[in-house]
């Protein structure tokens, strides 16, 4: 995949902090600390309404010394476009960089930096980003934690499409211990049915174990105007999220499910309101973020809000079916799907797919549908063609698990060494010492890449080293060694049949 570049933060106009000194400085922040690290894109959206995973990026973040057998704490931000979430997440930044200090909030002047956003109508963030440099922080029990945190594309934008939103909104709640659902003015019926429908995504996903798929879920709602109704924060939150979630007898089963879905989904849920940030935040295009020119009542919520998430007492580690998980067997989750199967022949895949496959499509005629046929038909063929990228998908992440093709590197190395040996020996019975002198170095250099293979491959340092190792030794393997062993496998199995016949 092509390398993130980081995109320019709004800083009105006429801002000064250029992205090139965002990217390879680290800015002081607010509180005087350097705020070290960038925002990187793991997850890009395609023009075709796909997702992509960059692993690479992802495994340089979570496979860093500092996390990959850390416990982990991923906390992530989704709900609808232009709502201020990456705004919020640069406060969370704040907090975790200046070490939970009592002056997090920083100095009225500093420009809000992290995580880029901006003022306008148009959606800015698209696909996760992931912030680089995870912080460190040492639980009650004194076990230290690394702590993660997402930003995420926001829904119902003009050019996504529903499936787009509930894919974003659904892996990041997947991925993540505690979700924010950013929401504003209210907690409507809407955003609980959106809540629903993009968790359903996500459920769908995990394999169903009897637990609560997801864990922490924190509604926030934005621009709250009643608190003399319900007060702003938490308690005032609870109040209402708790009657907007409260199942009684009259209700339409509809409104029943949906209450009971929400809160079989979640561990944990929690509620809390945000007053308005003042005009200059939400209308002035000039605003870069500092506090002075944000409202006192959303720097007072502020600071109990991110404490509430973040504090170290309050962390919550990401656990996968109850267990509590490191960053390196988190970026085996985000792989997902099967990861645990073992490998499969492919012609049993294939033949286990095309069962699927019909009895997919059959389904889906046989149901009554509105809308005629010729509205079905598009379905039928998006169905059809999403049925077989999946396949697609599965016979790669299959092929990976093929333990030969996994060792197939030490294999092909370890042919040379004795290929070399025996050419270099031979050189030497014939007296052509210089030769065999030579042969014996390309042995050697042959045990050297053997070693810096089985080293990267144990630490995971240096991977663009390794998978040159590989491609080379799969050239190799392809030109060369496989074809011979696929000739003397088939001559093999020629004699063997012959020798049956006469039998
Ligand atoms: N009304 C209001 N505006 C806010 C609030 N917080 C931030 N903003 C403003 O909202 C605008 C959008 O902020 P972003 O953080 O880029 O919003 P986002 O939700 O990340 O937007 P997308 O990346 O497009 O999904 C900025 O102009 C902020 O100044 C808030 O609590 N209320
Ligand atoms: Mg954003």
């Amino acid at each position: 995949m092509t390398k993130f570049l980081i995109s320019k933060i709004n800083m009105a106009e006429g801002g000064d902090l250029t992205a090139d000194s965002r990217v390879t400085g680290a800015p002081v922040s607010a509180s005087g600390t350097c705020l070290q690290g960038q925002p990187v894109q793991i997850v890009t959206t395609t023009d075709q309404h796909t997702f992509q995973l960059d692993e690479e990026r992802l495994e340089e973040i979570l496979l860093s010394p500092n996390v990959r057998d850390k416990k982990v704490v991923v906390v992530s931000v989704a709900g609808a476009f232009r709502k201020g979430k990456s705004f919020l997440l640069d406060f969370f930044l704040r907090y975790l960089n200046a070490q939970a200090s009592k002056d997090w909030l920083g100095d009225d002047s500093s420009p809000l930096e992290g995580f880029p956003w901006k003022g306008g109508a148009e959606r800015y963030t698209t696909g996760i980003l992931m912030w680089s440099e995870p912080f460190e922080i040492t639980l009650s029990n004194g076990e230290r934690v690394a702590v993660l945190l997402m930003d995420t594309q926001g829904a119902f934008d003009s050019q996504s499409t529903v499936k787009d939103c509930a894919t974003v909104f659904a892996l990041s709640t997947m991925l993540s211990s505690v979700q924010v659902y950013n929401i504003t003015s209210n907690v409507q019926e809407d955003d609980l049915q959106h809540l629903q429908l993009f968790t359903e995504y996500g459920r769908l996903a995990m394999e169903d174990n009897g637990t609560k798929p997801f864990q922490s879920l924190q509604f926030l709602v934005r621009d709250w105007s009643y608190p003399y109704q319900y007060a702003y924060g938490a308690n005032g939150g609870m109040e209402l999220l708790n009657k907007r979630l409260e199942l009684n007898d009259k209700q339409h089963p509809e409104l029943q499910q949906l209450r009971q879905h929400i809160r079989a989904c979640f561990t944990n849920i929690g509620c809390f309101l945000m007053p308005h940030p003042g005009l200059k935040v939400a209308t002035n295009p000039y605003f870069d973020g500092r506090l002075s020119d944000i409202e006192p009542d959303f720097k007072i919520q502020l600071l109990e809000l991110v404490p509430l998430l973040l504090s170290p007492e309050n962390l919550v580690v990401k656990e996968i079916h109850g267990r509590d998980i490191t960053g390196k067997e988190l970026v085996e989750y985000f792989k997902l799907v099967g990861g645990d199967k073992p490998y499969l022949l492919p012609d049993m895949l294939e033949r286990e797919n095309n069962r699927l496959f019909e009895h997919t499509l059959k389904i889906f005629h046989t149901t009554r549908k509105m809308g005629g046929e010729e509205f079905s038909k598009f379905y039928a063929d998006k169905l059809e063609e999403e049925l077989s990228e999946l396949y697609e998908n599965y016979t790669k992440h299959n092929e990976g698990k093929n333990i030969f093709a996994a060792a197939r590197t030490p294999a092909v190395l370890f042919i040379l060494m004795i290929t070399f040996y025996i050419i270099s020996g031979f050189f030497g019975i014939i007296g052509l010492e210089g030769l065999a002198n030579f042969v014996n170095l390309l042995m050697l250099v042959t045990l050297v890449l053997f070693a810096v293979w089985t080293y990267i491959r144990y630490s995971g340092e240096y991977r663009e080293v390794g998978s040159s190792i590989d491609k080379a030794a799969d050239m190799m393997w392809e030109n060369a060694f496989g074809l011979i062993v696929m000739r003397v496998v088939h001559g093999g199995a020629i004699r063997a049949a012959e020798g049956k016949k006469k039998d």
